[in-house]
């Protein structure tokens, strides 16, 4: 057998997100182990023989184990995907609704894997915040949020679906927030390589309201994120080349820019943006910063 091209990977979270992230990574053949761990080692340890069934039942060569997030540190990656018990009651900028809960949830991991140098995503919403946190409180040299590669994969769906043309026949970008203040680079946006024509209320509308209905009708949004996760783990960890929209460090702020990586190193490559889509982002990184110096302080 080959063996697989990364030695371990890990996950922290066994909840929607987590589960779903381990069983594509389960049948991804992307790497040899996959360390799980979560609040309390009994979730970690179900999760883990869950996939163990999937090991045997889809022949899968991934070995799955249970561990303390202690036991991450030789993971070439860890996927942050955890989140504290409680009700968000928010109605606009919903995804800021957990930072006050998660932030501590964060500190706490960013303080255990403090001296880790694999790359580290986080899920954990607000994500700009919480990927900003975790880098900071870390020291971690490769952190990234995942949202903006996922908004930017819905943005492109959208506009296939309305422009009626192959979503590989679309090129676009969404950076900024993944939030309320994520920006449509629509003045980029090129369909068959040719600028398109973008119906932006419409764009927004879609971006606004999808991830509710998708929480409406199955609880949780999971297979979307987890898919962003794969395809920036592949960029990563110098499995394949290509562009993901992460947050990252952009000047002295944290916001989702596309990042071209080559060989799993990273470079930033933010579009030319038009009058309109600069305010819009320079609002994103002030919003942002904003509510990180409160959190800071918090
Ligand atoms: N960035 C994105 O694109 C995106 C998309 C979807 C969800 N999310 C976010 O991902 C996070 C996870 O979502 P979910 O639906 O899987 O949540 P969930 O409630 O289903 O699962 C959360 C998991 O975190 C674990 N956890 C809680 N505290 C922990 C701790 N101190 N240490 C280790 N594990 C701990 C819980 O036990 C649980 O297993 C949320 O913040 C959600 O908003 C982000």
């Amino acid at each position: 057998m080959t063996p697989a091209p990364v030695d371990t990977i890990g996950v922290v979270g066994a909840g929607a997100v987590g589960q779903t992230v381990a069983a594509a990574l389960m049948v991804s053949g992307m790497t040899g182990r996959l360390l799980v761990a979560s609040r309390l080692l009994d979730q970690a340890v179900a999760l883990a023989a869950d996939l163990d069934d999937m090991r045997e039942t889809a022949a899968s060569p991934v070995r799955p184990e249970a561990c303390d997030v202690a036991g991450l540190v030789d993971c070439a990656a860890v996927v942050v995907a955890v989140r504290a018990a409680f009700t968000n009651t928010s109605t606009g900028n919903v995804r800021m609704g957990g930072a006050g809960s998660n932030a501590p949830v964060i500190r706490t991991l960013a303080t255990s894997l403090r001296g880790y140098v694999g790359t580290v995503l986080v899920v954990t919403n607000p994500v700009d915040l919480m990927t900003r946190l975790f880098a900071e409180a870390s020291g971690c040299p490769r952190v990234y949020g995942i949202g903006s590669n996922l908004d930017s994969a819905r943005y492109r769906l959208t506009l296939a679906r309305l422009l009626d043309v192959p979503v590989d026949a679309v090129h676009g970008h969404v950076i900024g927030e993944h939030g309320d203040h994520a920006v449509v680079c629509a003045s980029t946006t090129t369909v068959n390589g040719q600028p398109a024509s973008v119906p932006l209320a419409e764009v927004r509308s879609e971006l606004r309201t999808r991830p509710g209905r998708i929480n409406k009708g199955v609880g949780r949004t999971r297979s979307g994120p987890a898919g962003a996760v794969l395809s920036a783990l592949r960029k990563a960890l110098a499995l394949a080349e290509g562009t993901e929209e992460l947050t990252t460090r952009h000047g002295d702020d944290w916001c989702g820019i596309p990042l071209r990586f080559t060989a799993g190193q990273p470079v930033a490559c933010l579009p030319d943006l038009d009058a309109d889509e600069d305010a819009q982002l320079s609002a994103a990184t002030i919003k942002l910063r904003t509510a990180y110096q409160a959190l800071r302080l918090s």
